[in-house]
């Protein structure tokens, strides 16, 4: 493979065989356009850049390329030699890769790169990886905005003492000498330190307890006339409307707490325990009337209909002094680059998420990146001082001396570990798969499906689409009270009950819509026989031979969709969910000719859209494990399928286990899937957590 034709051709081939995409091999062919003595190699890199910048990746790593990049693509066994063949003939370091691609106007080199206008060459070189222009520019910015918001010391003006009163007033602290200190109040004492803190955890950990808190000690503490602006986003409709919910249930619990003690000295023993001074004093319920929506990072940056751009940019910053974003796992590179430009400096970012669930399917995994290094070990001397002087925690020992420059993000990030809500068999799954233990994992599952009448847990081995389905629209049973193991037949139950009266039909769609969320079917894959289109096609045949639904053509009542597409006009988003419903008034069944609307519900608000105007939507039976993300559903069933596959990871098990409230089953023919995904890691290339910390 010596000349530039050949190269090309043998890309072709690739793309023949279905091994690269036409947008991989048109981007080769694109470059060998603009520079015809373009360095073979770097064609070949180029595609495979491109191929994986479609997988998530952000970044190309010239060393160690012929280990990492065969896995990753996760190519039949065909392809192995000609790719290990084409990965041997590529630059092995940075320097080797100035020698052989400097000489090409289509490669920039940082730092150079980095002082000069943006236009310019469509790749980039930098600390030895490969980028797409597109995506270095996310990197850089997000990593100089990060490491200047981290630097900026932002409590010099806040009096420990008073920040330490009121902690101790917001939360019920453990004595100093204690062996582990309160995290919650940790993260609260670091949020004053800096323009950005992020805070970590799994399901029920507190995150938005948390927050709620620090909203109040930071309106507390900025004691200006008017009150800090607030804004609460989510990278979805459904995750930004639970965050508002859990902020406003977490801030009532304070008022109530206040207003008990203020009513009366002596609580009664059902009361919450009396608030300190510091608490009564404050305008809680003000606040809390003062929250805003919260909205997507979509609507809250606003979009610009044809453009990758959005109304608030660096030009135009949002006019915001405190900032939750809630499921940061969610946000991608793009996303984060955009957020980070439209945040003034001056105000706080707080990021909530998980950073053991999947990454967005676009490229970035960046609350991994951003949390990569963080934990009670990581914090340092200075660090360790500050949250003493500010709340009385004292972090746990090893307190590094000095974690320096390179430790910076670590040092503004809370890892919250004893989760509140998921102490039982569900949360003991979700920990095993998470410590990669899938074995173990095999033995919970195994151990409570066993249980007589069953339990919150059950594996079952259903081999085609037609028992899945089935298993889907009955449910199982568990012995246990109070676990709910319904399925599909039981959360549509209402649909059959449609109020004659046009009163009560808004209540009765909140209430199928709420009941719809008892039961989701949760795929790995899209397609095939256990992926999201097959099951969906099952589960609603299933459901119209039981005479749950009657089906007519591709739009019936009951039928569940989620929409695609950001559709900002109409106010629906990429992965919101909503039933197919006449409208009230309108006959339903007897009249197959009522114009048909999908219902969402937007937070408290009900919205509805006409079918017609519904161009990207999909039946919501089934879905991606990926497209769950934000949403917790009473009963998942998670779809294993029997062969292995990349796309089976640790991420995407201990997700889809996460979603579950009270009941969980495993749907895969052949067990040993959840050991083989419980032990693969997903990777993602990226130079994120590196630029960062400012190698
Ligand atoms: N320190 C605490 N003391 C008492 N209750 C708490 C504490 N922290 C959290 N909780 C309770 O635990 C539950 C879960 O908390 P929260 O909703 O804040 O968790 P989360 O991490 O945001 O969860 P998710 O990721 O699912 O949104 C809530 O009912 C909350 O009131």
């Amino acid at each position: 493979m010596n000349t530039a034709a050949d190269t090309l051709d043998l890309l072709r081939g690739w793309r023949a065989a279905g091994w690269l995409r036409a947008l991989d091999l048109a981007f080769a062919e694109f470059l060998h356009g603009l520079d015809a003595q373009a360095p073979p190699s770097l064609l070949l890199a180029a595609a495979l850049l491109a191929q994986l910048e479609g997988r998530g990746h952000s970044a190309l790593p010239l060393q160690g390329l012929a280990q990492e990049a065969p896995p990753l693509l996760g190519w039949p066994a065909e392809a192995q030699a000609p790719l290990q063949a084409a990965l041997a003939t590529m630059p092995a370091d940075a320097a080797a890769a100035q020698r052989a691609w400097g000489g090409t106007a289509l490669l920039s080199t940082a730092p150079a790169v980095a002082q000069g206008p943006d236009a310019g060459s469509p790749l980039v070189l930098q600390t030895g990886r490969l980028y797409l222009r597109r995506y270095w520019r996310y990197e850089a910015d997000i990593a100089a905005q990060l490491r200047q918001r981290v630097q900026a010391e932002a409590g010099s003006g806040h009096a420990p003492d008073e920040a330490r009163a009121l902690l101790a007033a917001l939360f019920d602290l453990p004595e100093a000498a204690a062996a582990e200190p309160d995290w919650q109040a940790v993260a609260c004492a670091l949020a004053l330190r800096a323009r950005l803190t992020l805070i970590t955890g799994g399901p029920g950990t507190g995150k938005t307890y948390t927050a709620a808190r620090l909203l109040v000690l930071l309106q507390a503490l900025h004691g200006g006339a008017q009150p800090l602006r607030v804004a609460l986003a989510a990278p979805t409709g459904k995750a930004a409307a639970r965050l508002r919910q859990s902020m406003v249930a977490a801030l009532q619990g304070l008022v109530a707490r206040a207003a008990a003690s203020e009513a009366s000295g002596a609580p009664a023993a059902s009361s919450p325990p009396p608030a300190p001074p510091a608490l009564q004093a404050l305008p809680l319920a003000a606040w809390t009337a003062a929250l805003p929506p919260a909205r997507t990072l979509h609507a809250l940056l606003g979009t610009r209909p044809g453009t990758r751009r959005f109304v608030h940019d660096a030009a135009q910053p949002l006019d915001v002094d405190l900032l939750f974003v809630d499921e940061a796992s969610m946000v991608h590179l793009e996303m984060m680059a955009a957020l980070l430009q439209a945040l003034p400096a001056g105000a706080r970012l707080v990021l909530l998420g998980d950073r053991d669930q999947l990454a967005s399917v676009e490229a970035g995994a960046v609350m991994g990146e951003l949390c990569a290094g963080a934990g009670p070990q990581a914090y340092d001397a200075a660090t360790a001082a500050w949250v003493q002087a500010h709340s009385g925690q004292r972090l746990p020992p090893p307190v590094v001396a000095d974690a320096g420059h390179s430790g910076g993000l670590a040092q503004q990030t809370v890892v919250l570990q004893r989760s509140r809500r998921f102490a039982g068999p569900i949360g003991q799954l979700a920990t095993a798969v998470n410590r990669g233990e899938g074995a173990e994992a095999l033995a919970l599952l195994r151990a409570q499906t066993a249980q007589p009448g069953g339990g919150a847990l059950a594996l079952v081995p259903a081999a085609d689409s037609a028992a899945i389905a089935r298993l889907a629209v009955q449910g199982r049973a568990a012995a246990e009270a109070g676990v709910d193991t319904a399925g599909y037949a039981a959360a549509l139950q209402a649909l059959a009950q449609r109020p004659a009266e046009t009163e009560a039909f808004e209540p009765w769609v909140r209430g199928l819509l709420t009941t719809f969320d008892r039961c989701r079917v949760l795929c790995a894959l899209r397609s095939g026989p256990f992926g999201v289109a097959g099951l969906n096609a099952a589960i609603e045949a299933a459901l119209v031979q039981q005479g749950v639904l009657k089906k007519g053509g591709e739009w019936y009542e009951g039928r569940p969709v989620m929409v695609t597409r950001n559709e900002p006009a109409l106010g629906i988003f990429n992965g919101d969910i909503g039933l197919v419903l006449a409208p009230p008034g309108a006959a339903n069944a007897a009249n197959p000719q009522a114009p048909l609307r999908a219902w969402f519900l937007d937070g408290e608000t009900l919205r509805s859209v006409a079918i017609s105007r519904l161009a990207d939507v999909e039946t919501a039976y089934a879905m991606t494990v990926h497209k769950s993300q934000g949403s917790e559903f009473a009963h998942v069933l998670l779809v294993l399928p029997p062969e292995d596959n990349p796309v089976l990871t640790r991420e995407l098990v201990y997700t889809g286990i996460t979603r579950a409230r009270s009941a969980f089953t495993l749907v895969a023919p052949e067990p040993a899937r959840l050991v083989t995904a419980a032990a693969r890691l997903t990777r993602r290339l990226s130079g994120l957590a590196e630029a960062v910390r400012g190698a």
